[in-house]
C-alpha cells in the first residue's frame, strides 16, 4: 500500500505512527496500530503483559520490522531503519533494567552514549589530534553537565554497579539523553523502584521536556507514573489500541478495565 502523504501546514509531530502491524512467528503482536506523540509532550502506553507495548518500542528503535505501516519521527520515514540508525534521528531510549557495565565508571558508561556526536576517526583518537581532543573535551563536558542535571554528578567516578538501581535509571538516562535526541522512549523507567524514587523521577522527566523540549513515550505499569506526567496515554490489548485519552479517561475505559481484570 502506497505510504500516505504527512499532512502539510503544522510542524510534524515527533512520533508518527500508522496502521502499525507486526506478526511475530505465528503470534500477531501489534494490529493497525495509529499512534502520535505531539511536539514537547508525554505519551503513556499502557497495557497487561502481552499486549505489545515492548514489541511497538522494539519496532520503533528498529529491533523488529514492521510488518505493514509506517513509522514516521519529525516527519522522516524510519520504518525501515535499523538500530544504529535511529539516534541519527533524534530517537534514544532506555530498558526496563538498565543495561550499564558494572565495573566501568558512570561517567564511562554514558560516554558511550556519546559516540555518535563524535565526528573524529579512532586515527584521530589514538594520534591525539587536536580536533579529536577537541571533540573529545566537549563531549566529556556535555555528559558531566547532564550527570548534574540528573543530580548523580557527584557520582561520576564511582563505578556503576555501586550505585542504586533507582539512580542506574538514571545513568541510563543521561547516556541516552548524550545522544541529543527529540524523542525519548522509556521502558518501565519505575520498575523496581520505591515510591519516592518514582515520583522524584517523575519530576526528572517532566522537567526533560520542559527544559530540553524533549518528546518522551513511555512504557509504564506503574499508574501512579502515568497519571503524575502524561499529557495523553494509549493503551493497547492484545496489539490493538483499545484507548487513548487522558490518564484519568483511560484508567475508565471499560475495554482497558476489562483487560486489566481479565488479566488479574
Ligand atoms: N520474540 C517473540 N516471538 C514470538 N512472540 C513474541 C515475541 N516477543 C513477544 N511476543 C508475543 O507478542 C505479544 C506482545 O508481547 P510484548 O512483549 O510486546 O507485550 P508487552 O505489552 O510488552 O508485555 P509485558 O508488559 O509483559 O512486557 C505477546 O503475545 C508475546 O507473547
Amino acid at each position: 500500500m502506497p505510504q500516505p502523504d504527512p499532512p502539510s501546514g503544522d510542524p510534524p509531530p515527533t512520533l508518527e505512527i500508522t496502521q502499525l502491524s507486526l506478526l511475530l512467528g505465528g503470534v500477531r503482536a501489534l494490529t493497525s496500530v495509529d499512534l502520535v506523540v505531539e511536539s514537547r509532550t508525554i505519551v503513556g502506553l499502557v497495557g497487561p503483559n502481552g499486549a505489545g507495548k515492548t514489541s511497538l518500542f522494539n519496532c520503533v528503535c528498529g529491533y523488529y520490522p514492521a510488518t505493514s505501516g509506517w513509522i514516521r519521527v519529525a516527519g522522516t520515514d524510519v520504518t525501515r531503519c535499523k538500530p544504529h540508525e535511529l539516534p541519527r534521528h533524534g530517537v534514544a531510549r532506555t530498558f526496563q533494567h538498565p543495561i550499564l557495565e558494572p565495573s566501568s565508571t558512570v561517567m564511562e558508561n554514558v560516554l558511550v552514549g556519546g559516540h555518535g556526536g563524535i565526528r573524529s576517526g579512532p586515527l584521530s583518537y589514538a594520534l591525539r589530534l587536536p580536533w579529536a581532543i577537541r571533540d573529545e573535551r566537549r563531549t566529556t563536558r556535555a555528559a558531566r553537565d547532564l550527570l548534574d542535571y540528573l543530580e548523580i554528578g557527584h557520582q561520576a567516578n564511582l563505578r556503576a554497579g555501586e550505585l542504586s538501581y533507582g539512580e542506574q535509571k538514571r545513568v541510563e538516562l543521561a547516556r541516552a539523553m548524550l545522544t541529543g535526541p527529540t524523542l525519548l522512549l522509556l521502558d518501565e523507567l519505575a520498575s523496581g523502584l520505591t515510591h519516592e524514587e518514582v515520583m522524584a523521577l517523575a519530576t526528572v522527566i517532566r522537567r526533560i521536556r520542559d527544559d530540553h523540549g524533549i518528546s518522551v513515550l513511555l512504557v509504564e505499569h506503574h499508574m501512579g507514573m502515568i497519571s503524575a506526567i502524561t499529557d495523553k496515554v494509549v493503551a493497547l490489548v492484545e496489539g490493538v489500541k483499545v484507548a487513548e485519552g487522558t490518564a484519568a479517561q483511560v484508567q475508565l475505559d471499560p475495554a482497558v478495565v476489562e483487560a486489566y481484570l481479565g488479566a488479574a
